[in-house]
């Protein structure tokens, strides 16, 4: 069974080396949805594939990262960079370039990470992330599989390579929460109290 979540962000970026004269050398944004697709094969204590409410913590805290923020491949020119740290307090410094397609193996890669290090305590199977897709228009999205993931032609994605702004770590729920991904410390679902239902 598959379940989706959506998340939603504003970002803004260059795309270098594209084909669109307009994404290669000019700074733009766009109004990003990105839907998390979770897969299991049995349900949880609550009859669900996992609750949606639990993808309100680390992993929402993740993709909002991306709000309001200037997006930017740590190859890219350094004057560039050094421009985009100095007038953006929110800035993300991605090991690829950030097209619609490099979003989406981000984030199936960090949601990924994160239920990898998660203790459910609620009864969950094999809960994984299925794909990831993130619509950057409109009329355009990208779709990321487990397969992408280790596709070393597509670049290779590490948390150590990851890089957000001061900004953007102070805003976190936790500020210390990629640290501790990082780390591979485990983050803990609340505990869930079984009722008993009475029928009357
Ligand atoms: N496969 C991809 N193609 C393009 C990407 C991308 O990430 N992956 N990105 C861009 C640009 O960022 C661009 O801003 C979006 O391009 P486009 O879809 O052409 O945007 P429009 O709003 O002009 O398109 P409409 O069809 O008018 O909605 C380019 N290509």
């Amino acid at each position: 069974m598959l379940i989706r979540k959506l998340f939603k962000f504003e970002n803004a970026h260059i795309v270098r080396n594209c084909t669109s004269d307009r994404c290669r050398r000019s700074i733009h944004g766009h109004s990003y949805q990105v839907e998390l697709i979770l897969s299991a094969n049995r349900l949880d204590h609550g009859q669900m594939v996992y609750d949606f409410g639990l993808l309100k913590g680390v992993i929402k805290d993740l993709i909002d990262s991306f709000d309001h923020a200037i997006c930017f491949w740590s190859q890219d020119d350094a004057g560039y960079i050094d421009a985009c740290k100095t007038y953006s307090a929110r800035w993300i410094s991605l090991p690829v370039s950030p097209s619609a397609e490099q979003f989406s193996r981000v984030f199936f890669f960090l949601a990924d990470q994160v239920l990898q290090q998660t203790t459910t305590q609620n009864g969950e199977g094999d809960v994984q992330v299925h794909s990831v897709i993130v619509h950057e228009t409109a009329t355009g999205y990208a779709q990321c599989f487990r397969e992408d993931i280790a596709n070393s032609q597509m670049g290779l994605l590490s948390l150590n390579d990851i890089e957000f702004s001061e900004q953007v770590q102070q805003e976190w729920a936790n500020p210390q929460m990629y640290e501790q991904l990082k780390q591979g410390i485990s983050f803990l679902n609340p505990e869930v109290t079984p009722q008993v239902i009475v029928n009357a």
